[in-house]
């Protein structure tokens, strides 16, 4: 595949090594210093850029035809908008908070706890997240996917950064030195705490995550999550 990276950063250059491992080309880099894009070589556009940019990029490859995958953070204020845009330009759109296989089976763990715990009103949950210091967004898309998954599946309503109200899950962000991403969700109790957890290593998960996302989809038109790419059960 011909791949055009939008966002030639952190996740751009990891993307970059994984999509040359499996033989694919990269036809485009494209950065805040790009002036003209050319879409015409472009089977798939994979952008990790920035909450600003994000939702400009998606339009972009939505009304030049060409497929793309977002792995940005920070911008869902505009997910629906990016929906109806890519379905008026027949196109192709995946956003995922996390790409990577272990954090989408995390994710599926986390629904599958949070129906465990629905009536157990004795027990609290609270989440932590930890990331590198250079993250612009707080708390982390993956937190915001998690903290959704708990209250799709419990009598929770609502997620706050820090300290929340009864009924809200409270969510603590923290930033120390190059961490890629470290997820934690707690249920606690007078007499006893169960906590799940999901620590990446480095970038590749991400990554390899993204350009699988990328093969899967060309050829495809529609709005896919990741549920779609993996066949978790
Ligand atoms: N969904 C996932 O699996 C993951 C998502 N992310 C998200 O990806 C995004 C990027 O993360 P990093 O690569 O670590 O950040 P980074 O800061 O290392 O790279 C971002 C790059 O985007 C560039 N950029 C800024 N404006 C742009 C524009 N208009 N068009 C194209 N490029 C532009 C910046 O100059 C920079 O080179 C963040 O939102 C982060 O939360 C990061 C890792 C995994
Ligand atoms: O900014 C990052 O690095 C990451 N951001 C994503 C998020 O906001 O969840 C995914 C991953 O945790 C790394």
């Amino acid at each position: 595949m011909k791949i055009a990276l939008f966002g030639y950063g952190k996740m751009g250059k990891m993307i970059e090594k994984i999509a040359l491992s499996r033989n694919h080309t990269i036809v485009a880099k494209v950065d805040v210093d790009t002036v003209d894009i050319d879409f015409s070589e472009m089977d798939v556009a994979i952008d990790f850029s920035m909450p600003s940019a994000a939702y400009g990029n998606l339009i972009k490859c939505f009304e030049h035809g060409v497929p793309v995958i977002s792995g940005t953070t920070g911008w869902l204020d505009k997910y629906d908008e990016a929906v109806a845009l890519c379905k008026e330009n027949k196109g192709a759109f995946i956003y995922a908070s996390n790409f990577s296989l272990g954090v989408n089976v995390f994710f599926e763990l986390n629904e599958y706890l949070a129906k465990m715990m629905k009536n157990l009103d004795q027990y609290k949950v609270s989440m932590e997240e930890i990331h590198h210091t250079q993250k612009l967004d707080e708390p982390s898309g993956t937190a915001i996917t998690l903290a959704e998954g708990i209250i799709k599946n419990t009598k929770y309503n609502a997620w706050k950064l820090e300290k929340a109200p009864a009924g809200e899950i409270p969510i603590v962000s923290k930033r120390i030195g190059t961490t890629p991403g470290t997820h934690s969700i707690d249920y606690s109790s007078e007499v006893d705490s169960i906590e799940i957890k999901h620590t990446a290593h480095n970038r590749e998960g991400f990554a390899l995550g993204a350009v699988i996302a990328a093969e899967w989809i060309v050829g495809k038109t529609g709005v896919f999550t990741m549920k779609d790419v993996l066949n978790l059960g």
